[in-house]
């Protein structure tokens, strides 16, 4: 029998992406370096290994972290929905809020956000199930911040950044940021109008992304074909968002990517874990249009963005960093 999965025999390649080791990274090997630099201005996703000692305790709380997302996914919607925020950084999102996949659907995603700066607060806005997990919210938190820092770190010397504009520079501990830990269930119970999760390319800096199961795809900057992101035990993905693309003069590059249904969608729920860091919310940057813009206002604009048609997403680059559209029409899931 084979081994293959049917993502492998489908018609669409598997992307090829660079894999980094955490703890090289950590002690800033100069190849390791290297080879990040090589992932950031290629594809700008890549895979992390955490299977080192510096990285293992953050491969542990990630288990931990699917069964109480299951603790609290399963709960009935009317409890779910007490946890609703009404905003982007906080908080339980339902299925349906933002554009789907598959044109003129909407999204087939739940989502609980923790925001670093509440959870370092003990903020009593923090829903119960996180009240319940202080420690390992605190601790996947942490681990997650400090492998994206680090890379945040080992980018300001490659770029040789001026001490003033290095990238930690502009993701102070003290400042305000939509730094947010998001975490996804995609339900098992298809319907046709909610359908997976939306071409996009992230908002922020950095996301370190977790998920065991198949589904997540990325557009190849070289063939502009989709390709399936194959999900690796012992390692996190990690891709750079508008943010840093803009923070770094578009010397980095961002990735689109999106979510599909899979052979498996209709059985099972699907589970990711999204770390997303963020710059200060006071920074500013260009963008796409030339204009300067804050960090906080772009990801205001873009979370709108996402909310909206698939029509009027066309009439702007935001959904996609100022990236263009027109080698994208036409590709359906
Ligand atoms: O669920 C996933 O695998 C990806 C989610 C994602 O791209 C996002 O939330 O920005
Ligand atoms: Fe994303």
């Amino acid at each position: 029998m084979s081994q293959l999965s049917p993502q492998e025999q489908s018609n669409l390649k598997v992307a090829h992406l660079e894999t980094i080791d955490f703890s090289k990274l950590l002690a800033h090997e100069e190849a390791e370096v290297s080879k990040l630099m090589s992932a950031c201005t290629t594809a700008g996703f890549f895979y992390v290994d955490l299977q080192g000692q510096s990285g293992r305790g953050l491969l542990e709380d990630e288990e931990n972290m699917y069964k109480t997302m299951s603790e609290f996914f399963d709960q009935p919607l009317d409890v779910k929905m007490k946890e609703d925020r009404g905003t982007h950084k906080h908080g339980y999102k339902p299925p349906g809020v933002f554009a789907g996949v598959k044109t003129n659907s909407r999204d087939n995603y739940e989502t609980l956000k923790v925001a670093r700066d509440e959870m370092g607060a003990k903020s009593p806005l923090l829903p119960s199930v996180i009240k319940q997990h202080p420690r390992l919210f605190d601790d996947f938190i942490s681990k997650a911040h400090l492998v994206t820092m680090t890379i945040m770190h080992c980018l300001s010397n490659a770029l040789h950044v001026d001490a003033t504009n290095r990238f930690e520079q502009h993701h102070r501990d003290e400042a305000d940021s939509n730094t947010t830990l998001v975490l996804l269930r995609y339900p098992k119970d298809v319907s046709s109008t909610c359908v997976g999760h939306n071409q996009h390319t992230d908002i922020g800096s950095l996301t370190l992304l977790f998920s065991k199961q198949w589904g997540l795809q990325i557009l190849s900057p070289e063939t502009q074909q989709w390709e399936w992101v194959a999900p690796r035990p012992g390692h996190a993905i990690i891709n750079v968002g508008d943010s840093l693309r803009f923070l770094a003069g578009k010397k980095l590059a961002s990735c689109m990517h999106r979510v599909v249904p899979t052979s498996e969608t209709a059985a099972d729920h699907r589970y990711s874990i999204a770390y997303f860091l963020r710059p200060e919310n006071d920074i500013e940057y260009e963008d796409p249009e030339g204009h300067a813009i804050s960090a906080k206002q772009w990801h205001d604009d873009k979370y709108k963005t996402f909310a909206d048609s698939h029509e009027k997403q066309a009439k702007n680059k935001i959904l996609l960093g100022g990236m263009d559209h027109a080698t994208r029409v036409g590709i359906t899931v």
